[in-house]
């Protein structure tokens, strides 16, 4: 943090030109809860990344210990933006302590240089956005909460007023003011003043013990955030919960997690994103630690490679989001194989344990495996090659569904690791054939795909592809 020494003209609102060390003010963006928030430019730079956010952290007036939490707030948004740079984080540029004087409200005030957004999640929900717009943005805030939560970081504040968009139309998550770090034996968990947003705090944290170093914050703080959030992009903006208020939502959610009243969705929401709401909002954080933002972020990549495949409607993903489902091992690839024992006039399908070498496909989403309709979003890829992560380039464009049986031929126990949104994981992939007049003869279903373990040869480590 460097200290600033240069001069303002005492009042308030900042005006355009007004320095703070290397950067000017442009014009007042808006005010939250401890920060005043300007557009900013690098003095004498031109180009669009010399455009800045300022926001400003004043202590004037404050009681020491509150002033004491803002400058660990802005303490915290520092070190984080320094040690978890991420494409889907705000990027923090600079911080600097302003000297003023003569100016309370500036005098020791502390200056956030950051990235600028266009607008935020908020103001998109409030316009109300397509699907796929939605989508792409549920997409990017799994991506930056996957990557705080492999840094170790719980975000802890996690709301549509904390994403913000970008010109391009992309998301990055922000405000990290209330942010944990991980420091349980196994990095499970943090501790946090208990503060946070009403509307967004999981039930247990109700109920959580205040001790010395706070209450207990762990990822599936944030995920519960998400399930939120999820919920009101597509139902208006509206929480799940019923309430006139923030307190008596609060309310509604604890009912829910007592199992004293049933969890209840906008119509509005689409089946699948409904489904992956739902699963955020498991009432207690052993039940919701199965989805991580990992996870989540695959089953969503998976749906996109189906969409894409059975030339549905597209939205398109950010190929960084695509990569980081597939280095965490993502989800699951594959085609169609003729023989679902569900389908209407269709034999009845041999049971895999009735044909060694044959493997049924398995989808760990209930929503899924009730279904017999083989929709796109409840299809499963199968990969070209087990050797490269798991992306649309990746993807064989047949399709399959839970409960088709599948021929495999050998097995491969070093492919790239699959985790499957129940959190099974493995590197072990089966070769399956492909229908006559497919465009190859054979794809790669993963083993988390399906419960049976075939007793097959090992197939030849296969050719990389390029
Ligand atoms: N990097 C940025 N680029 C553009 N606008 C921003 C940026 N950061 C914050 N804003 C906007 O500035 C306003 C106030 O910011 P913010 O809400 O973060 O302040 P805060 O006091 O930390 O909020 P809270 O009350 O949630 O703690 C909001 O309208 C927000 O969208």
């Amino acid at each position: 943090m460097r200290r600033d020494t240069s001069g303002g003209d005492g009042t308030e609102p900042l005006p355009p030109g007004y320095r703070i060390g290397d950067w000017e003010v442009t014009t007042p963006i808006g005010a939250g809860g401890w920060a005043t928030v300007y557009a900013g430019r690098r003095v004498g730079g031109g180009s669009q990344e010399d455009d800045v956010a300022l926001k400003i952290l004043s202590t004037e007036g404050l009681a020491p210990r509150q002033a004491r939490k803002v400058a660990d707030t802005a303490r915290r948004e520092a070190e984080l933006g320094r040690r978890a740079r991420h494409p889907r984080l705000i990027r923090i540029l600079d911080s600097v302590v302003i000297s003023e004087p003569d100016r309370p409200f500036l005098d020791g005030a502390i200056v956030l240089v950051m990235e600028r957004a266009a607008r935020s999640m908020r103001d998109l929900i409030d316009a109300g956005p397509t699907e796929a717009e939605g989508a792409r943005l549920i997409a990017d805030v799994c991506e930056g909460l996957a990557h705080l939560h492999r840094t170790g970081w719980v975000h802890g504040d996690l709301k549509p007023d904390n994403v913000l968009l970008m010109a391009d139309g992309s998301a990055k998550l922000a405000d990290f003011g209330l942010a944990t770090e991980l420091t349980g034996t196994r990095g499970t968990h943090g501790y946090a003043l208990p503060m946070g947003t009403f509307d967004y705090l999981p039930p247990e944290r109700w109920k959580a013990p205040l001790g010395e170093h706070g209450v207990q914050v762990r990822p599936s703080t944030d995920i519960w955030a998400l399930g939120i959030m999820i919920h009101q992009v597509f139902a208006a903006g509206a929480s799940p919960f019923p309430g006139a208020t923030p307190v008596s939502r609060a309310a509604a959610a604890q009912e829910y997690a007592d199992g004293r009243a049933p969890l209840r969705m906008d119509n509005a929401v689409p089946p699948f994103w409904r489904a992956l709401a739902a699963d955020c909002l498991a009432p207690t954080h052993t039940a919701r630690a199965a989805h991580t933002a990992e996870t989540l972020l695959a089953r969503i990549t998976d749906r996109q490679v189906a969409t894409r495949s059975t030339g549905g409607r597209r939205w398109r993903l950010p190929r960084v989001a695509l990569m980081a489902a597939a280095v965490c091992g993502a989800a699951v690839a594959s085609w169609s194989y003729a023989t679902h024992d569900s389908e209407a006039g269709a034999p009845a399908a041999p049971t895999a344990a009735e044909t060694p070498g044959r493997v049924r496909v398995f989808n760990t989403e209930q929503a899924c495996k009730e279904r017999t309709d083989r929709i796109p979003d409840c299809s499963l890829g199968l990969a070209v090659d087990p050797l490269r992560p798991y992306t649309v380039d990746n993807v064989v464009p047949t399709r399959v569904w839970h409960g088709d049986v599948l021929a495999a031929d050998c097995q491969f126990s070093q492919g790239v690791p699959i985790v499957d949104e129940a959190g099974t994981w493995s590197a072990q992939w089966f070769r399956v054939r492909l229908p006559r007049g497919s465009a190859r003869p054979t794809a790669w279903l993963p083993a988390v795909r399906t419960k049976d373990r075939p007793a097959l040869p090992p197939c030849p480590r296969p050719t990389p592809l390029r």
